[in-house]
């Protein structure tokens, strides 16, 4: 077998983990204390994979982010994660509806949650940001196992270390590597190239446009754009993403040259199929805002580090950044990149994303 070193191996074991989760399958969560959970994603609940669980592990629990546990009224303690009992009456349509709050008006909630008295640790945090790079809802079935290597082997789960798992985002962000370039001629601009990143074991791949011969001696003209998958290829009017893609593209060109990283970070990070269940929320009537966070998500999930780290690959340093969110800003800084200045990037609003942009407004900073 090819040499891997430790964060290759670490990152294999973790998107191995992933594939496990999002097929339903649970996976064990282990810590150097010799602690471990095994852990099935909540919103895969139905009877065959709690049967599988439960015939594994007795005494489970259901872990929430603190944000989905506020909605659900259960108080977290200043905690981030926390757990939940498992009573008798909570079967899998349950333990879907808890996850899920699209659910709400057909599954009303039974309650109330009963909170078990823990301290979160790192193996409940590891467990949930697991489901959440898995781009699944973050909550999860759970179960403290005695002899998880014995569990492991006889039925063949996959086990991943806890400190790994919190780690991974910046792991994988230093794990970029250029894999292919070529130039495509682009509507809004014709001299330029796209290069691909991919983490060397896999996992998401990050695009970089390079728009005319941007020099490396001065902070060129460059916009971080997270994937959109509905405003920028189906031409979505809920949010103005499309508009923002592709004028940056134009204003790069007219400027002379410059960089766009088009980030695998739908949703601000929490992948297509939750940001569809944010607009079921907000069809309901919550903003961008309160959807995200009664899916127990954080209001913005989304790291730069990649961002940084492919600048730094392309031999850029310093950036002038186009955008309205200081937060941007702030996140390429902490990674070494030095913002010299932002520049605004806003389109009129139309009346369906005339909300949106006003919660970005009021509620998230932006500079609009
Ligand atoms: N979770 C969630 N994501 C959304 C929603 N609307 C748009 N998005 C995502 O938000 C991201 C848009 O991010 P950007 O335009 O890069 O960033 P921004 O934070 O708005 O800041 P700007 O640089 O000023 O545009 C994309 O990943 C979209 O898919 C929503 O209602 N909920
Ligand atoms: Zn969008």
């Amino acid at each position: 077998m090819k040499h891997m070193d430790t964060d290759e191996k670490r990152l294999l074991s973790l998107e191995r983990a992933c594939g496990d989760l999002r097929r339903g399958h649970p996976v064990v969560v282990c810590d150097s204390s010799g602690k471990s959970l095994l852990v099935l994603p909540a919103e895969h609940a139905n009877t065959a994979t709690l049967g599988f669980f439960d015939g594994l592990a007795s005494e489970s629990f259901i872990l929430l982010t603190s944000n989905r546990a506020l909605t659900l009224k259960v108080a977290s303690k200043g905690w981030s994660v926390v757990r939940i009992a498992r009573p008798q009456w909570m079967q899998a349509n349950d333990i879907v509806a808890l996850a899920d709050p699209t659910l709400d008006l057909a599954t009303p909630m039974k309650g109330p949650f009963q909170r078990l008295e823990h301290k979160e640790t790192d193996l409940d945090k590891a467990a949930i940001k697991l489901a959440k790079w898995a781009h699944l809802l973050p909550a999860v079935v759970a179960a403290e196992i005695a002899d998880a290597k014995a569990l492991v082997s006889k039925h063949g789960l996959l086990e991943v270390f806890a400190p790994d798992v919190l780690a991974a985002d910046m792991t994988q962000a230093s794990a970029l590597k250029e894999v292919a370039s070529a130039r495509v001629p682009l509507a809004g601009s014709e001299n330029t190239r796209l290069v691909s990143f991919r983490p060397q074991t896999g996992g998401v791949e990050h695009i970089a446009i390079v728009i005319g011969e941007p020099s490396r001696r001065t902070p060129p003209l460059m916009r971080i754009h997270s994937e959109c998958f509905t405003g920028d290829l189906l031409g979505s009017l809920k949010c103005d993403c499309g508009e923002q893609l592709r004028g940056a593209i134009r204003a790069i060109d007219a400027a002379g040259g410059g960089v766009l990283l088009y980030l695998a970070q739908e949703g601000r990070g929490i992948g297509l199929i939750s940001k569809l269940k944010a607009y079921a929320l907000q069809d309901q009537g919550y903003d961008t805002v309160d959807a995200n966070t009664r899916l127990g998500f954080d209001v913005d999930e989304r790291i730069f580090a990649p961002a940084a780290e492919m600048l730094k690959l392309l031999g850029f340093t310093s950036v002038r950044l186009m955008t309205n969110n200081p937060n941007k800003v702030e996140g390429l800084e902490r990674y070494g990149i030095k913002v010299v200045e932002r520049v605004a990037h806003a389109f009129p609003p139309n009346p369906h994303n005339e909300m949106y942009l006003a919660t970005k407004k009021i509620k998230t900073g932006h500079i609009l």
